[in-house]
């Protein structure tokens, strides 16, 4: 699953935002991120229980490390919204120098893609992996994709053997 799901009628609110074909007040546009999180829930919690494995693209902490990157934005305030989804047991943080991200490909188009902004936003992650009560994995994603395909590979089997038979947490409750 990747986020935010731009299928959804939220999903469409928020794609055209991130287009830059609309422009939404930051707080309702946060709020509009964390609810096209729990509209997906039901279908979250569905899967697991089928015994499926979900690798979820970016889910609620790009929600906090983003809104958080602006102006007069909180760590936490920016958390209250998601607190209760169902909790992963591992997240990989893919970094990458912003300076390196911007020679990757379609890079610059959408809002949020300038260095300055990034580079915001690499702190405000910086911040959410001190957080012990998330399984952080830092990623070197300035490798070659078969090299950070292969550790990703090798964290997700580990991590799938592990908590095969646990309960699904929840997020920073
Ligand atoms: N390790 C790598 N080395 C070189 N190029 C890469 C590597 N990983 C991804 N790319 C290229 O960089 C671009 C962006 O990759 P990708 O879509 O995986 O990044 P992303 O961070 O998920 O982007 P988004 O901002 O859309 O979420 C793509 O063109 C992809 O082929
Ligand atoms: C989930 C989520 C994402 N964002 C930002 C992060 C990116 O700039 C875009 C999504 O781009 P992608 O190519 O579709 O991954 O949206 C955000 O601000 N808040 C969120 O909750």
């Amino acid at each position: 699953m990747r986020f935010p799901d731009r299928t959804t009628k939220i999903g469409q609110l928020i794609s055209s935002y991130l287009e830059k074909k609309s422009n939404l007040e930051d707080h309702s546009v946060h709020l509009l991120f964390s609810a096209n999180r729990w509209e997906m829930v039901p279908l979250i919690k569905q899967k697991l229980e089928q015994g499926i494995n979900l690798v979820v693209d970016r889910y609620a902490f790009s929600g906090v490390a983003f809104t958080s990157a602006k102006p007069g934005f909180s760590l936490e305030w920016c958390m209250n919204p998601d607190i209760g989804l169902p909790k992963p047991d591992l997240v990989m943080f893919l970094q990458l120098n912003p300076n390196m991200a911007v020679n990757r490909g379609e890079y610059g188009i959408e809002r949020y893609e300038t260095s300055a902004f990034q580079r915001t936003v690499h702190q405000r992650f910086e911040e959410l992996m001190k957080d012990a009560s998330v399984n952080w994995k830092v990623i070197d994603a300035a490798r070659t994709i078969e090299e950070v395909h292969r550790d990703i590979k090798v964290l997700s089997e580990d991590i799938i053997r592990l908590t095969q038979n646990q309960p699904v947490g929840e997020l920073w409750r």
